[in-house]
């Protein structure tokens, strides 16, 4: 049994995710010693260690700036703060980091871009160029660009999937809360939970939104979410405040460790089933059902019923059981309007008939991910 110290302090690649709130003033705006803060207990206390560091405060940076005092409820102002605060933000931490003698590069992502298999390669790519290089990669959603259809709105589970992406050996999530408690933590009577090794630590526990400081969006709702994620793919999780990040990275007993649950799977299912959402719907019949959670195959047009929604090849789509259950996700290799004539027919017909483009799977099955 590996201990609690060394599955921290062994870690020799660290995602470290840190929220708006931890970043920035009561009265908004970017607060540059708490940024400071932050970058020295990075650069201080694990220096032999990569670091990639989940940064949100883009939109809470942009507001001062934009004379707002609150985050907008709108998305175009939203991606407008953001667009003004990311630049702003990233600034702050190259000057930061600097005084380390440490680089910073700046990766924003969309979950769309990286469940697709060739920007997914980019992605990994770029970020283990940036750490061979010492580097430091400073991640945030790519904001601006993001629709609501497809944004991934809020950074925990993002940190939680990058995490799995590098093959990080330790996820330390930073918030305004130094761990999770068993209740709101701002009502008296609640105590913190400092081990969580499955769901069963998790029962009773009451989980809410975002608190005081009105910047943060998921509140602990994501966190515990992305150390579900993240546990489950073999990647141990820290919870607790910015203020503690060093003595978290030293291995004290500060804030809440999630133990790992599973192992490392396949890295785009991973995407595919925790930050995609189905641009569409796939009805299938019992048969088809099976076929794609039992026995991990690929998805033919002959078991799809119904066809619901406008999307293109290449697009993630939900697959329904006939009871209407999520089953399944997997990204299509047709578009929606070509599909309808298409079903309930074998393959071979359809490739005698319409040529053997025609042959191909409605969703193949390494890009497909099954909910049992
Ligand atoms: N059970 C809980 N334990 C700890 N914090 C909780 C809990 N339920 C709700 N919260 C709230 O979640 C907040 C952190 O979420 P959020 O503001 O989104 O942070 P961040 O900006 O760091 O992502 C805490 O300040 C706290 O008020
Ligand atoms: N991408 C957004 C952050 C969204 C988000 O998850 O915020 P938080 O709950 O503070 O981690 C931004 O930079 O403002």
């Amino acid at each position: 049994m590996v201990s609690t110290l060394q599955q921290v302090v062994g870690a020799r690649r660290i995602v470290v995710k840190v929220g708006s709130s931890s970043l920035t003033t009561t009265g908004g705006g970017l607060d540059g010693s708490r940024v400071d803060a932050l970058v020295d207990a990075l650069a201080e206390t694990v220096p032999g260690a990569e670091v990639v560091l989940v940064s949100s405060g883009a939109i809470a940076a942009g507001l001062a700036p934009l004379g707002l005092t609150r985050r907008p409820k709108d998305l175009a102002t939203q991606q407008a703060a953001a667009s003004v605060g990311q630049g702003l933000l990233i600034a702050r931490y190259t000057q930061s980091f600097a005084r380390h003698g440490r680089r910073v590069g700046q990766v924003l992502l969309t979950a769309d871009d990286v469940t697709r298999r060739s920007h997914y390669r980019n992605a990994v790519n770029t970020l283990n160029k940036l750490l061979e290089l010492g580097v430091v990669p400073i991640v945030n959603e790519n904001d601006t660009v993001a629709t609501q259809e497809i944004r991934f709105g809020d950074n925990d589970r993002l940190a939680a999937l990058v995490a799995h992406l590098v093959d990080a050996e330790l996820l330390l999530l930073l918030s305004d809360v130094d761990a999770l408690y068993d209740g709101d933590p701002s009502r008296p009577g609640t105590s913190p939970i400092r081990e969580v090794r499955g769901p069963q630590d998790l029962a009773g526990v009451s989980v809410g939104s975002a608190g005081k400081a009105g910047v943060g969006t998921g509140g602990m709702v994501t966190k515990v979410e992305a150390a579900r994620i993240a546990t489950g793919a073999g990647i141990p999780v820290v919870l607790t405040t910015a203020a503690y990040a060093a003595r978290a990275l030293r291995g004290e007993p500060v804030g809440t460790l999630f133990h790992r649950t599973g192992e490392r799977g396949g890295a785009r299912r991973l995407w595919l089933a925790h930050a995609t959402a189905g641009r569409g719907v796939l009805t299938l019949d019992q048969g088809a059902v099976a076929a794609v959670t039992e026995r991990g195959s690929s998805l033919l047009p002959a078991g799809i019923t119904e066809v619901t929604g406008s999307f293109v090849a290449g697009e993630p789509v939900d697959l329904h059981g006939p009871d209407g259950r999520l089953v399944g996700r997997g990204l299509v290799n047709y578009d929606a309007a070509e599909l309808p004539a298409l079903l309930g027919r074998s393959t071979r017909e359809l490739a005698a008939e319409l040529g053997p483009h025609y042959e191909r799977e409605v969703v193949h099955r390494d890009d497909l991910v099954a909910f049992p």
